[in-house]
């Protein structure tokens, strides 16, 4: 089996930064395309579910949070779509180049979709390939509010979890904040704990490990965080249902 990339381009990937501000956590949210990764991943930035979201073509997003009362600057590269074929040899590049720049992995099906199910076991070793065996990694089942339409048994994630071994969490993105919120927020307070103190607070010599492992200058700069370029889907959106709403 083969991994394909679903977009016809991404132009860059994610570069590892240090915030002046502090502690930056930094997670690649991976699976099949449809799954609802961009759903969750505006979710737990914004609190909101847009439902009508542009073809992911590999957004970076960045936001402040509150971690165990630290402030911390979170980013979360959202990849393009993967999909099986025969002869798989790796991760697309992009998607391989995000899982090394991320300190964890968020894999993601969707319950309604059995071929995202079937592609994780998959995702996970190519991950832990270009990630290393010990890159923090969780699991989410996406959209348990479909109940009409899940393929994939409840006890099937929880299952495949246990093999790989990482965490699991059912999760609708669509319909409950709070689910989505508490799987990022503990893999955010797991990483906290297991990183160095923020690089402000180092002499340059003592720089995490971590980031020097993963800098390389064949990574070009991402595009700048896009809280804006939500804000503006959010307002068309907004504005869509506006018009529908008074066209009627
Ligand atoms: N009912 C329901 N729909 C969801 C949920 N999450 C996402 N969706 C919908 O599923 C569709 C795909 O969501 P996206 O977030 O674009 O999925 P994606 O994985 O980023 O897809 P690609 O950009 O193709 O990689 C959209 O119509 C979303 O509104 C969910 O929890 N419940």
């Amino acid at each position: 089996m083969r991994l394909i990339h679903n977009m016809t381009t991404i132009a860059e990937c994610p570069t590892p930064e240090n915030s002046p501000l502090g502690r930056v956590i930094k997670m690649a949210v991976i699976g099949a395309s449809g799954v609802g990764k961009t759903a969750l991943v505006v979710r737990f930035l914004t609190r909101r579910f847009i439902g009508d979201y542009e073809r992911n073509a590999g957004n970076l997003y960045s936001r402040e949070v509150q971690v165990d009362g630290e402030q911390v600057t979170i980013q979360v590269q959202d990849t393009p779509g993967v999909e099986v074929t025969d002869n798989a040899v790796g991760l697309p590049d992009h998607v391989s180049c995000s899982v090394q720049w991320a300190d964890a992995v968020v894999l993601v099906y969707s319950v309604t979709d059995q071929r995202s199910f079937d592609l994780i076991d998959q995702l996970h070793q190519l991950v832990t390939r270009a990630g290393g065996a010990n890159m923090p990694v969780i699991l989410l089942a996406n959209k348990v509010d479909l109940l009409h339409l899940r393929r994939v048994d409840s006890q099937q994630g929880p299952s495949l979890a246990g093999t790989l071994g990482c965490s699991f969490y059912d999760v609708s993105a669509s319909e409950d904040y709070n689910q989505v919120h508490s799987a990022f927020h503990r893999l955010c307070c797991q990483l906290a704990k297991q990183q160095p103190a923020p690089a402000s607070a180092q002499n340059s010599a003592g720089a995490s490990a971590t980031t020097e492992k993963r800098r390389s200058p064949l990574i070009p700069r991402p595009k700048s965080p896009n809280m804006q370029d939500l804000k503006r889907r959010f307002k068309q959106a907004l504005s869509a249902k506006v018009r529908t709403v008074t066209s009627v």
